[in-house]
């Protein structure tokens, strides 16, 4: 049985009373969207249309097709992989290996879906039941983290998070204390970042795509572009699916209530957000301009892509010849840090394009609601903050040598601003 390790490393999030207000925040967060996002005025800040009783957001049938769902993603991972790769190396010096299947699992639930669909299956009325689906989704990622928990409680020392484990009961539910939690070789951690939430957020698009075509007889050149970056995005995630293992995530934290929320729960439902409000609030979106926007996703695209694809190449394999005449500084750990490159225009250059391409999902919204530009709005602040935990974990493992990138590499996100 693992001991806590106490509280050797500092708090993060503002503490347990911090980790407490975003457990209801968060889920309160998702549902005032949800509603807001249906309603006519569609404020962003203004109070929800009306507050909903337990039987609009408790359903049987929305908690069985939420399970249904994540059984459908759990098989398909469990298919054989085209590849099996070996993660960053553990406290206890071993690496896991995790099967390189999710784009595969991406073709084939659409493939699934698109059988359904032909079949009768009535996608078109998902929309209609997103507030019991993400309640029931809530639900499975509480029980989920209570699961993990008590897991955590037997798991061997070297099998914990470096942080998550300060004693503290709440503290450590919201942060998770297992790094890896697997049963067996199946990665829960791992699973969920990918498959249920990801293309749980492509299919709601997709639903709330045909319910717009059933309502107004095709789907409007707006919702066509939000469906496609986002369909972009979440294909590009499982087509580099290797390129998750050295985020911070896998690398660094627990898999507790936050990473379970944001991923079953958080993640397919506020981030379909600017589809939803499409449905009931349609924008009308010339050709030019929604070339423009094609064009603020696609320069968004390449950074984000470029940035992360170079740091992933050089993480695997530093004498790849893609990485090998970038310049780079040593550290005492004895692994380097580039300096040219992606990595020497700004600290994070995959957040800089991230955030670019977060822009262009909002602007086919308009610019008449704030409503649709709430992911832009979070996405900055969740970036924002993660990077800050993140020199601090650099600083740690880097020191002096971190500090000379800061100097060599001044901004930490937009060149000559942040
Ligand atoms: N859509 C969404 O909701 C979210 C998307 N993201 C995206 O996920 C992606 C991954 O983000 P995240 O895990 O936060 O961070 P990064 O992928 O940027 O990983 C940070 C790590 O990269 C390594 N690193 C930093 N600087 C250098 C350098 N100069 N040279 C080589 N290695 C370096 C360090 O680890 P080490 O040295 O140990 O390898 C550092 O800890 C990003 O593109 C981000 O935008 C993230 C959060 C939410
Ligand atoms: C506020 C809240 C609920 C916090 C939880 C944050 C999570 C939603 C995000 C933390 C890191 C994420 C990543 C992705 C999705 C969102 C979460 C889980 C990601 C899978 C999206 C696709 C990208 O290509 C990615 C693989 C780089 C990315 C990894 C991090």
């Amino acid at each position: 049985m693992a001991p806590p390790q106490g509280s050797r490393a500092p708090l993060e999030f503002g503490g347990p009373l911090g980790a407490a207000a975003l457990m209801l925040l968060l889920p309160v967060t998702m549902f005032h969207l949800l509603l807001v996002a249906r309603s006519g005025p569609a404020r962003l800040l203004g109070p929800p249309p009306y507050l909903p009783g337990l039987e609009e957001l408790w359903s049987p049938w929305a908690l069985l097709l939420c399970l249904t769902w994540l059984g459908l993603q759990a098989a398909l991972y469990l298919l054989p992989a085209r590849k099996v790769a070996e993660g960053q190396e553990l406290k206890d010096k071993s690496r896991l290996r995790y099967p390189i299947n999710g784009f595969q699992a991406l073709v084939l639930t659409a493939l699934l879906v698109a059988l359904g669909v032909s079949a009768g299956l009535p996608l078109s009325a998902l929309p209609e039941m997103l507030l019991p689906l993400a309640f029931a989704a809530t639900l499975t990622a509480f029980i989920f983290s209570l699961l993990l928990y008590l897991k955590a409680l037997v798991a061997p020392a070297s099998a914990l998070a470096p942080g998550g484990n300060s004693g503290n009961l709440i503290y450590d539910f919201f942060l998770g204390r297992e790094l890896n939690p697997r049963i067996c070789s199946f990665d829960f951690k791992y699973f969920c970042e990918l498959r249920p939430g990801l293309i749980g957020w492509v299919l709601i698009n997709l639903a709330l795509l045909m319910q717009e075509a059933e309502l107004r007889g095709s789907p409007s050149l707006a919702m066509w572009l939000v469906n496609g970056f986002q369909l972009l995005y979440v294909a590009d995630a499982l087509w580099y699916e290797e390129a998750v293992l050295t985020t911070m995530d896998i690398i660094h934290d627990g898999f507790g209530f936050m990473l379970a929320f944001g991923d079953l729960a958080w993640v397919p439902f506020t981030y379909s957000l600017q589809a939803q409000f499409l449905l009931y609030h349609p924008q009308p979106l010339g050709w030019p301009l929604a070339s423009f926007i094609c064009l603020i996703n696609a320069v968004g695209y390449y950074i984000f892509r470029g940035a992360n694809s170079q740091k992933n190449t050089f993480r695997k394999n530093p004498s790849d010849p893609r990485v090998a005449d970038l310049e780079t500084i040593s550290t005492a750990t004895g692994r380097r840090l580039l300096v040219s490159g992606w990595w020497g225009m700004v600290r994070h250059p995959n957040y800089l394009g991230d955030l670019i391409m977060a822009l262009a999902w909002s602007l086919p919204c308009g610019v008449f609601h704030l409503l649709p530009y709430f992911y832009f709005l979070y996405f900055t602040a969740l970036l924002v903050h993660r990077e800050d935990r993140d020199e601090r974990q650099c600083l740690q493992k880097y020191g002096l040598a971190w500090h000379e990138y800061c100097r060599r590499v001044p901004y930490r996100i937009v060149p000559y601003v942040y």
